[in-house]
């Protein structure tokens, strides 16, 4: 069942569009991503989800609610992270749980909770004393204060180190283990690759594609890639039309294939045919990074 449902959403600042025709559905218990470039309008979007803006046209559900006429019952439903200028520097960690704890009609226990996120050695230490990954568990603690159903989660990596970003995925598989369905903008491919059971990449106010990640992986840049140093100059081998190369790129002598198990026996029979040796050659899986490269520059 559908928690979230986001249909033909418009958001304009002015006259430039900052959304522009956006639909998709977050199922319930899932981890749900929304991948794009800088300034492609994944804030925006969940900002209408959480009813913080008001679309200019669509239609969005939270469990059935509209996030702005039902705002208190949305407010209930989904749990957001907050931004760190929120927060009071002098606020500790257990009155910062506390008050928000105060806000909602049934919130969780916020000292176990503590305890989960592996705050329950800092409940004395203020706000702006705790290091940028304590502050971010902090944040998921706040989100999730209220019991929500659902957490929108947006950046919540960004500035943190590979052990603190690690240590965060961790929790959030955690909270999806705990029934909580997560909506998460990331910029980090291998975050949404590690975590998200389906990532929207959005490019300039529009969905570019919807799949699970080893589904746009596979349908972006062909998911094997191969590279390497040819002996003598391919002028006259035709790489492209071997099977299944998705793209062919040459750079200071360094050829780069993208396509499938099939296209390295190929590559490998073509240059034989031609005598030619393939130097260091790589053949390696396709990232995140390459399909999200890929489907962003295509409807550049
Ligand atoms: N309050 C605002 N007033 C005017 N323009 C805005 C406002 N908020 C966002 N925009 C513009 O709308 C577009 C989408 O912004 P948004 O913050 O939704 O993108 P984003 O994908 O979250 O970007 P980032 O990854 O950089 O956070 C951008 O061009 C941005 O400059």
């Amino acid at each position: 069942m559908a928690i979230i449902e986001v249909t033909g959403v418009r958001k304009a600042y002015g006259r430039r569009p900052a959304v522009d025709g956006v639909s998709f559905a977050v199922e319930e218990g899932e981890i749900f991503g929304i991948l794009g470039p800088n300034g492609a309008g994944k804030t925006t979007t969940v900002e209408c989800i959480e009813g913080l803006r008001v679309p200019d046209a669509g239609v969005i559900r939270v469990a059935g609610h509209d996030p702005v006429a039902d705002h208190d019952e949305v407010t209930r439903i989904l749990g957001a992270q907050l931004q760190e200028s929120e927060l009071q520097p002098k606020l500790t960690v257990r009155e910062a749980l506390a008050l928000y704890a105060a806000f909602y009609p049934n919130p969780a226990d916020w000292r176990p909770l503590a305890e989960r996120l592996g705050l329950g050695e800092k409940l004395n230490t203020r706000f702006a004393k705790l290091s940028g990954g304590q502050k971010q568990r902090l944040f998921i603690a706040l989100a999730l204060i209220g019991n929500p159903r659902v957490v929108v989660l947006d950046e919540l990596t960004t500035g943190l180190d590979p052990r603190a970003r690690r240590d965060t995925w961790a929790l959030i598989e955690d909270v999806r283990r705990s029934g909580v369905t997560v909506l998460l903008v990331t910029h980090f491919m291998e975050e949404a690759q590690r975590l998200c059971d389906r990532v929207a990449v959005i490019d300039k106010g529009r969905i570019a594609a919807l799949d699970t990640p080893s589904g746009l992986i596979r349908r972006a840049a062909g998911s094997t890639v191969i590279s390497f140093t040819p002996s003598a100059p391919l002028d006259d081998i035709a790489l492209t039309e071997l099977p299944q190369a998705a793209a062919v790129e040459e750079k200071h002598g360094r050829v780069t294939i993208h396509g499938t198990d099939e296209t390295v026996n190929a590559v490998i029979t073509l240059l034989a045919r031609h005598h030619i040796t393939a130097h260091q050659l790589r053949v390696s899986e396709a990232t995140l990074d390459d399909a999200f490269l890929d489907l962003t520059e295509a409807s550049a």
